[in-house]
């Protein structure tokens, strides 16, 4: 038997297909979030796919532009340097490690904590003023789009008041995190049919993900509960939002969380900056009763967000997080 060896560039990351044409998911679901209609297409979206795009969110191409390219300018810095904004957890610089329970990924990236709107004091990193500003000035400017998003939810499911759901993630002690992604290309598996994993599959176990990446494509989401895997067409321009772990339970399963995963490209980088909005430790995390039908039971244990998280960073990113919540 001939086993092939991954090339030693690549060791220790996973490889998969490469995504070819025909997987590119050409429907993905495209919100207008400035128009009336946007309520309503976001909690269909979020039933069929959790997951899906936004465009006219208001956010200034110059302020994406701003965070884009000091983020380019932070990764093209040399090893060592990068290395002194480690290590990641509990946040700042890391690299081909994700998590802290062997899930490795052709990427670097930040780790970033957000105190209300802006990044927190207690997070040094990146310590380059102009980098910092860059970073909250589009950390506020997404943060406003989670809102609009997660008002949309609540105005669409028929849930008072219209901030049920965002003031979970604006009040005092959110929990909200940012990240930088980057994922430099892999020339090395050019031609060879298959692509290293970037950032393997998983959920997230927030609330909402709120994604803009450069024009490189990699993002795939898992449809029919992860029988086909499809890439989604790269949009500098717009937002993706992937529903969350906790979006899942507050609506007893209504909307689902997606499953996602990023393949890196063979030639172009791909720079990506994901605010996951969560809320305070102390936020009980439950079906919300407006949702529950005459007789319907939770299918969740209840749980806080404190224990969720916790009980999420022991797990490997691919492994199901909800399973241990989920009444037998
Ligand atoms: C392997 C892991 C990385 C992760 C923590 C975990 O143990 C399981 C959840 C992972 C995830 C996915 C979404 C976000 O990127 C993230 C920051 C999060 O909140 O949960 C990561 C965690 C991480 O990179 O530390
Ligand atoms: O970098 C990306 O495009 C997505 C990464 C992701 O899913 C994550 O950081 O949780
Ligand atoms: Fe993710």
């Amino acid at each position: 038997m001939v086993v092939l060896a991954n090339p030693p560039v690549v060791d220790q990351i996973p490889l998969l297909r490469s995504p070819g044409p025909r997987d590119s998911f050409a429907a993905v679901p495209v919100v207008d979030l400035s128009s009336p209609g946007a309520a309503r297409a976001i909690v269909d979206a979020c039933e069929r796919f959790g997951f899906f795009k936004v465009v006219n969110h208001g956010v200034a191409a110059a302020t994406m532009d701003r965070a884009e390219s000091e983020a380019v300018r932070f990764f093209a810095q040399a090893q060592a340097d990068k290395d002194r904004a480690g290590p990641a957890y509990p946040f700042g610089y890391g690299s081909k490690r994700i998590g802290l329970n062997g899930d490795m990924g052709w990427l670097e990236y930040l780790l970033l904590a957000v105190d209300s709107a802006l990044l927190s004091d207690a997070c040094t990193v990146p310590s380059a003023a102009a980098f910092r500003a860059a970073l909250n000035e589009y950390i506020a400017a997404v943060r406003k789009v989670a809102v609009r998003v997660l008002e949309a939810m609540a105005e669409g499911l028929g849930i008072a008041p219209v901030d049920a759901l965002s003031a979970m993630v604006t009040e005092q002690g959110s929990d909200q995190v940012f990240r930088v992604n980057h994922y430099p290309p892999c020339p090395a598996l050019q031609g060879l049919g298959c692509s290293a994993t970037g950032f393997g599959e998983h959920t997230d176990p927030q609330l909402i993900s709120v994604l803009r990446s450069n024009g490189t494509s990699g993002l795939q989401i898992a449809l029919r509960d992860g029988a086909q895997w499809v890439s989604v067409p790269s949009d500098r321009d717009a937002f993706f939002v992937n529903v969350g772990d906790s979006l899942q339970v507050l609506t007893n399963g209504r909307f689902r969380s997606v499953k996602h995963r990023v393949v890196t490209n063979s030639l172009k980088s791909r720079v990506s900056f994901i605010y996951f909005g969560g809320p305070p430790l102390a936020q009980r995390i439950a079906p919300l009763p407006e949702l529950l039908g005459e007789g319907e039971e939770s299918l969740y244990r209840e749980f806080t967000w404190g224990e969720y998280k916790k009980a999420a960073y022991k797990t490997r990113l691919g492994d199901n997080r909800l399973a241990q919540f989920e009444k037998k």
